[in-house]
């Protein structure tokens, strides 16, 4: 569905964008851009950036131009006084800086959408997928801290690699049953290190069998996300009976990370059929569709019929980014596992700035914002 048939009576916000000149950074500028009720206003960087229009400061890589509007923007620090006309601030920052810039608007009483690490398992900082959890939107009150603040938070979305293995575990698990070990290989694009990220000469004709910091992400941001919470002990209940083993490597691909998931359910004795599986997977509807975000994909996922999908060049598009491809779901042979399945997302559209969008959405119609 086009972004704007469900949008009737959205209110408007006015939004900033910390880290603008970024791989993520450019991705929110050009979907706030195109966006019907999110208004860009005010864009920040680093000082290297700082005093310069936005056309002048950004190294722009986006295959679409950049609209003419944003171009004019004035870059600038990332303090709050400069962001003081936005209903919300969304962070690309690079995460050597995003800790603490992002806790001093929290501070100063404005609304953070991050797709940093720094604050993902912080103890009261809801950690949301839009497709998976926006009922954990419910702890913002708890974390404004009643008295102290009366709009500011901070929320964050996922490591870019774990959105697309949470998305279709939720769906299996509302269906089929709990999912209690995963083994996960990953295949991720370069535009995931940022820019200029990976070195031509490193990637080219080649795979990286690393990423700094990436496989220990996976199991402690998969169980914040996949677990629940208690709105009156004011706590994430963590799913801390997942266990998740992870490979992660570095691929020549410039956009779409692909990851292939092998699942062992808790119950053995019933694993559910193959088609139940994806017919959980095709049916799935998630909370950012029953509340019409107006970013929210028709479907959050794309189940994918075809032996050989899904393909980073062909699939990361799906729904405009928004929806993951899943597909060869198949019974593993081996006894470790019960299934598999492999799953495509859009790193720096589901997998980021199109998620805090999505969770931006969500937090102005529930009231947050
Ligand atoms: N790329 C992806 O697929 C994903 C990235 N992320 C996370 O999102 C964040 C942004 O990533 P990405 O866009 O790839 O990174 P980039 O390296 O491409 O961009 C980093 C941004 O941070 C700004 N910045 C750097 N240092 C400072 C500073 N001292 N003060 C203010 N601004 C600063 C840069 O501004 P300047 O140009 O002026 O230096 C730039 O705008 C990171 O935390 C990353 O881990 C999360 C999910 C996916
Ligand atoms: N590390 C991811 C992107 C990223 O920045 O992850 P995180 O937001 O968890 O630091 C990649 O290289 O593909």
């Amino acid at each position: 569905m086009a972004l704007t048939t469900k949008t009737a009576g959205f209110p408007k916000r006015k939004c900033g964008v910390l880290g603008c000149t970024g791989s993520v950074g450019q991705r929110f500028s050009l979907l706030l851009a195109q966006h019907p009720h999110f208004e860009l206003v005010a864009v920040g960087a680093s000082d290297r950036s700082k005093g310069k229009t936005y056309r002048e400061a950004v190294n722009w890589k986006q295959t679409t131009s950049m609209p003419l509007k944003i171009g004019e923007l004035l870059v600038t620090e990332c303090k709050p006084e400069h962001f003081k006309d936005c209903d919300i601030v969304f962070s690309g920052l690079d995460s050597s800086v995003a800790g603490d810039v992002e806790t001093e608007f929290y501070l100063a009483d404005i609304p953070v959408f991050s797709n940093a690490k720094n604050h993902r398992q912080a103890p009261g900082i809801p950690l949301v997928v839009p497709t998976v959890n926006l009922s954990h939107l419910d702890l913002i009150p708890a974390h404004r801290q009643p008295g102290k603040r009366e709009k500011g938070f901070i929320v964050c979305n996922s490591n870019c690699a774990v959105i697309g293995i949470v998305i279709p575990l939720a769906a299996i698990q509302a269906k089929c049953g709990v999912v209690k070990q995963i083994n996960v290989f990953t295949l991720q694009a370069i535009s995931g290190a940022g820019y200029p990220g990976v070195p031509s000469s490193d990637i080219i004709d080649n795979v990286i069998p690393y990423i700094s910091g990436e496989e220990e992400k996976m199991q402690p941001e998969a169980r914040k996300i996949l677990g629940g919470v208690d709105v009156r002990a004011k706590e994430f209940l963590e799913r801390v009976d997942l266990e998740v083993a992870a490979k992660c490597i570095r691929v020549p691909v410039q956009d779409g990370h692909m990851a292939v998931v092998q699942m062992r359910f808790g119950d053995r004795k019933n694993v559910p059929s193959v088609e139940a599986v994806k017919s959980a997977l095709s049916d799935y509807v998630s909370e950012a569709q029953i509340l019409a975000c107006p970013s929210a994909p028709e479907k959050a996922i794309t189940l994918m019929a075809e032996r050989d999908r899904p393909q980073p060049r062909l699939d990361r598009d799906a729904d405009r980014g928004y929806s993951v491809s899943v597909g060869q779901v198949e019974k593993e042979s081996g006894a470790l596992f019960d299934m598999r399945f492999t799953a495509l997302s859009h790193n720096t559209i589901i997998g980021a700035a199109g998620s805090s969008i999505l969770n931006a959405e969500a937090a102005v119609i529930k009231g947050f914002v």
